[in-house]
């Protein structure tokens, strides 16, 4: 900004600065609203008249004035009255009469009030006939841009009085600290609304800028004010005020999607909380559904959504990735493996409205998170963990996978695969060691919990891959699991950047390969978009594998800022 003239050469006058200051920020400001409130505000005349006292002021400052006395007001009255019984010559009656005069007066009065500090204003005591059931009223003065008043009227159903419902927090009318929840309205600008709907009134508000005046009836006074400990929930679902016929005021409500991270300002409305977006930067809160009212809209879309019936999670073996070298793309067993998993996740316990969560920076010599992979069959999970593990072998690892078939002449117990007995993976099913099983051509497969603590008990970061279903097993203190999405682009760039790419054949269980088939990319994006809308609340990250060099610098970054920066973990997470 160019320097500003001054009045002085060598100081700049406030007043000078406040004239100019409009201009000078024009070209700063892109927002025709924000020029306009900038123009409002600074050219407010009673901002200018305290601006001129401010000046007149500071040249007293560097004196320190002290007073006289602090009696000049009596001693103007005694003086008066001195005066009056000396006779009358033309001087004297000009000063008695320049004595009385209410100016003067006040002026003295003033003089001695600051002279003595005694600045709590002299309350004259109450008549004894007052009328206790009369009401006292309070005129609020509040200066208002385009921006909205930040509270929310309506009628009483049994006074039908007006009174304000909801005061935003951060908003104009918080930020006044002059209204509040219970407040009865009586006139805006004078205007008497006793007769009007909430709409009219809400109408008259909006029209209003500038300076608007109220004429409150105090509520019961609120309690202290709101010590609530700053609360943050993730949010697992999108909320779009404009589509939401029930919230009480559109223009309040706060928009989120799925993921956003939320602040929770207030939680005295069982139906709609005040909450303000981390992410947006906006310091004033708006009002989302309340955790129960989701639970409560929920209960009602659920069944139209997952009108499924529900099976018995442990008597089944979900599918398995291949990295067990199994088939998964046999239709059959994708199929059933898809519909185990919707029946499982709509477990009651399971309804995703918000999560409390904290920040959370891994402390040096801390355990590594658990990272979990999950995607679409073929999208190219195990490529992306291939390339991981090279570009670091001691930085990652992988677990081992258990097995109840038969070791083969090449393989080593505990490299392939843990080598058990069908009886005790059976047991251990039982006893629930497993993140994920199944059986294959009889014999079982499957990942203990204790294979994913051998990797991080080593320091190492363990790279896991699984069904989206087994995350609810992983979400503990223990593994704090990040989530990465891997999502196949286009069909188009499937087609394209996959021309010389080979999924494992489910003919046989000998890891034979066959080029991708049209059907196999249709797939692939379906499983996605299914897993997407059932499992995205849990994903904390999303990969798309279109170029794989791009999607796996893409995922290093992301494991890089996971071990130096802050992450929004769940609450129960931060307290073990
Ligand atoms: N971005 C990519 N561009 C081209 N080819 C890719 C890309 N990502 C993966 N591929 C290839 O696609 C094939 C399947 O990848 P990969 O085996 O990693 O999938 P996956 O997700 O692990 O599958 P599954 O879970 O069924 O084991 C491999 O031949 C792999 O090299």
């Amino acid at each position: 900004m160019p320097a500003l003239s001054t009045r002085t050469g060598s100081e700049i006058g406030l007043y000078e600065l406040l004239s100019v200051l409009p201009s000078q920020l024009q070209p700063h400001v892109e927002s025709a609203d924000d020029r306009s409130f900038l123009h409002a505000m600074f050219g407010e005349r009673s901002l200018h008249s305290l601006v001129k006292i401010h000046e007149k002021l500071q040249c007293y400052e560097d004196r320190s004035p002290t007073p006289v006395l602090d009696s000049a007001g009596s001693l103007a009255q005694d003086l008066t009255e001195e005066l009056q019984e000396r006779g009358a010559s033309g001087e004297i009656r000009e000063l008695v009469r320049l004595l009385s005069k209410p100016h003067v007066k006040s002026l003295l009065s003033v003089h001695d009030i600051v002279a003595r500090k005694s600045y709590d204003p002299e309350l004259p005591p109450l008549p004894d006939d007052i009328d206790d059931e009369e009401d006292s009223v309070k005129i609020i003065r509040l200066v208002k841009n385009k921006e909205p008043l930040g509270a929310t009227i309506k009628r009483d159903e049994h006074t039908g009085a007006i009174i304000v419902a909801r005061i935003m927090r951060g908003g104009a009318a918080d930020r006044s600290g002059l209204i509040h929840v219970g407040d009865e309205l009586k006139e805006v600008n004078g205007i008497p609304i006793d007769d009007k709907k909430p709409e009219e009134i809400i109408r008259i508000l909006a029209q209003s800028q500038g300076a608007i005046t109220f004429k409150v009836v105090p509520g019961i006074k609120e309690d202290a004010p709101n010590k609530q400990p700053k609360m943050f929930v993730k949010a697992l679902f999108d909320f779009s005020p404009e589509e939401d016929n029930a919230i009480p005021c559109k223009e309040a409500g706060l928009a989120f999607k799925k993921g956003d991270i939320l602040q929770i300002m207030s939680q005295e409305d069982a139906t709609w909380w005040q909450a303000k977006n981390e992410g947006n930067g906006n310091p004033r809160a708006g009002l989302v559904p309340s955790k129960h009212l989701q639970e409560r809209r929920f209960a009602v879309w659920r069944p139209l959504t997952v009108a499924l019936p529900q099976r018995t999670p442990s008597k089944r073996f979900t599918g398995l990735r291949r990295s067990f070298r199994l088939s998964r793309r046999d239709k059959k067993t994708n199929k059933s493996m898809y519909e185990s998993k919707r029946s499982e996740q709509y477990d009651t316990a399971d309804v995703p409205t918000y999560e409390e969560v904290m920040s959370y920076r891994r402390k040096p010599g801390e355990r590594h998170r658990l990272v979990v992979l999950v995607g679409p069959t073929g999208v190219g999970l195990n490529e992306l963990k291939k390339k991981l593990l090279i570009s670091d072998p001691q930085h990652f690892g992988v677990t081992v996978p258990h097995t109840s078939r038969s070791k083969r002449q090449s393989e080593s117990d505990g490299v392939e695969y843990h080598f058990i007995s069908k009886h005790s993976f059976e047991a251990d099913i039982h006893n629930n060691k497993f993140v994920e099983q199944g059986e294959y051509k009889g014999n079982y497969y499957g990942t203990s919990f204790d294979s994913v603590r051998s990797v991080m008990s080593k320091n190492k970061v363990c790279l896991l891959d699984v069904q989206p279903h087994t995350l609810r097993h992983l979400r503990t203190a223990e593994f704090k699991p990040y989530v990465v999405f891997v999502k196949p682009p286009s069909i188009e760039r499937l087609r394209e950047t996959r021309k010389n790419a080979k999924v494992i054949s489910g003919k046989d269980d000998k890891g034979s390969s066959k080029p991708f088939s049209e059907e196999d990319f249709q797939e692939m994006i379906k499983a996605s978009q299914m897993m997407e809308n059932q499992y995205g609340h849990l994903f904390e990250k999303v990969i798309v594998n279109d170029d794989l060099t791009t999607a796996f610098s893409q995922l290093r970054q992301a494991l890089r800022k996971l071990e130096t920066e802050a992450h929004w973990v769940p609450i129960s997470w931060t307290h073990s």
